[in-house]
């Protein structure tokens, strides 16, 4: 009797009701807010759980006790997540969040046109009330950014080449990519540490540096030129400054681009956070003649169709548009197009500095000149230690002085020295007794040679030398020059001086 006296003054619907307004009550009261974010959104994958999961793999690690570990496709390294029905609380400028991994099995009977996870998986988003902007707002547009940070981290670098010749993918891409593994690192660059720090201190400023190149209304791209003989770790160098940096590198083969019109459709069809590389400009810059030059030596001068240095970017050729001109490729690395896509670093190299135009040179064109020079006494310690595991403790210290004193004139490369080292690595001894002879051969050779050339007077390769010297002068105005320059890089701190910008290391 009771039972139906209950349920005639308290029927169901307003019983539905009064939870409801109970509930709103508690919600009305409670400090905080919640944000599901679901796998699934209707049927499309939501992004944003994605972007959360590999967010939280970063604080993870350090907070959480429990994890899930995965590894992604194309990826070689491990990632940690929040397990099921797990909590962590993260904090953004001063605001707590809590962040909940929610796994329920799915209910089977639900119909579907695809199938579905077992489970339905979400994150649940806990924060205060009196931070909910923040938290929809800066917090989550954080989250999002530092999620494509890492996935980018994660993942392989690609090297993209544009030797298909001008022909597009199935997906209209003019570039082809491959997974690019190589181990080159700034660490095991034998070259000087100085220079090596202070290159790596301006990579890791142009790429801190957005608000420094917006406030100065510079395009966020720099130009690195690495110059030097063959085996002296130039394209070493591109693979670790992209490993240091995680970028990916674009190949750009100009021999076979053809037009200047195409050759900006591949470089706007590159992506931020990127290395462009033309390697040996000096022979690709030939092609600039192609029309009129058929088959001309690269070695003439006038060969060069090039406007004179800072008369802007057009001449006859460029207005065709049927040839490719070095004016149509600064066009790209200063001229109006190089603020399209941002975050891009070009790199160019050469064996022959000397060959190049002064257009190429000239302030502001390559932002730092970095000469990739024969092997030094730090350059020769780094080899040692990378290719038998020596420290300067482990090499005797009278064999270490005898090197000391061959090394700077025997004018070896690292890829000669490495060469030694690699041939007798399994007799560690014996491969550095091998190196000092090596060493003391070429010292011989070259001393042989310069008796020569001092008896020829004036021989062409002196002359060579006389314009390399006044060429990488002339970047810089009246600047003190040289070839083996002291690197002047006098930085401001989280960024570059537009005048101070020409760097010859
Ligand atoms: N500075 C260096 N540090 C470590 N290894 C080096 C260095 N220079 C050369 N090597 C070794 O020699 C090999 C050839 O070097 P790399 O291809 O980088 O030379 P390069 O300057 O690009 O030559 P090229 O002008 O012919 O393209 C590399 O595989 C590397 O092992
Ligand atoms: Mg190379």
């Amino acid at each position: 009797f009771s039972q139906s006296l209950f349920q005639a003054f308290f029927p169901p619907e307003f019983r539905f009701a009064t939870l409801k307004f109970l509930n709103r009550i508690c919600n009305w009261f409670s400090a905080y807010c919640y944000y599901d974010i679901t796998e699934i959104d209707g049927v499309n994958t939501n992004e944003l759980y994605n972007a959360v999961q590999l967010y939280l793999s970063s604080s993870a690690c350090v907070a959480g006790n429990r994890l899930s570990l995965t590894r992604g496709l194309n990826s070689s390294s491990i990632t940690f997540g929040l397990s099921n029905n797990d909590s962590l609380i993260d904090t953004f400028n001063g605001v707590n969040v809590l962040w909940e991994h929610v796994v329920i099995p799915r209910n089977s009977q639900t119909f579907s046109w695809r199938p579905l996870p077992e489970e339905k998986r979400g994150f649940l988003l806990r924060a205060k009330k009196k931070d909910k902007s923040v938290v929809l707002g800066a917090y989550l547009d954080y989250v999002m950014d530092k999620a494509t940070e890492i996935r980018r981290k994660n993942q392989d670098r690609l090297l993209y080449t544009n030797s298909r010749g001008g022909s597009l993918d199935s997906r209209g891409h003019p570039w082809e990519s491959v997974p690019f593994k190589h181990p080159s690192t700034f660490e095991t660059l034998a070259m000087d540490p100085q220079k090596k720090s202070e290159i790596m201190a301006d990579l890791l400023d142009f790429a801190n540096g957005e608000s420094f190149y917006q406030r100065t209304g510079r395009a966020w791209k720099r130009g690195y030129l690495l110059y030097g003989p063959p085996g002296t770790g130039k394209s070493s160098m591109i693979a670790a400054m992209a490993n240091f940096l995680g970028y990916d590198i674009y190949d750009l083969e100009l021999t076979e681009v053809h037009t200047n019109s195409e050759l900006r459709k591949l470089l706007m069809k590159t992506s931020s956070k990127s290395i462009i590389v033309i390697e040996d400009i000096d022979c690709s810059i030939n092609l600039t003649n192609r029309k009129n030059n058929t088959g001309s030596s690269r070695d003439n001068k006038s060969n060069y169709n090039v406007p004179p240095p800072g008369s802007g970017v057009t001449n006859s050729e460029d207005g065709g548009g049927n040839t490719i001109t070095l004016s149509g490729l600064l066009n790209f690395t200063d001229g109006l197009w190089s603020c399209c896509g941002s975050e891009r670093i070009f790199v160019f190299t050469t064996n022959h500095i000397e060959k190049l135009d002064p257009a190429l040179l000239r302030s502001g064109r390559m932002d730092m000149h970095i000469h990739m020079s024969y092997s030094s006494f730090s350059a020769l310690k780094i080899l040692l230690k990378n290719y038998l595991g020596y420290d300067e403790d482990d090499v005797e210290k009278q064999l270490l002085e005898q090197l000391e004193q061959v090394i700077e004139r025997a004018e070896m490369t690292p890829a000669d020295i490495s060469e030694v080292l690699i041939k007798n690595r399994r007799n560690k001894d014996k491969a550095v007794l091998e190196l000092l002879e090596a060493l003391r051969t070429r010292v011989e050779r070259n001393d042989k040679n310069n008796a020569v050339k001092s008896r020829e007077n004036m021989t062409v390769e002196d002359e060579e030398q006389e314009k390399r010297a006044l060429l990488v002068e002339s970047p810089k105005e009246g600047g003190g020059g040289g070839d083996q320059l002291e690197a002047n890089c006098d930085k401001e701190k989280g960024g570059h001086d537009a005048n101070d910008d020409d760097k010859v290391l």
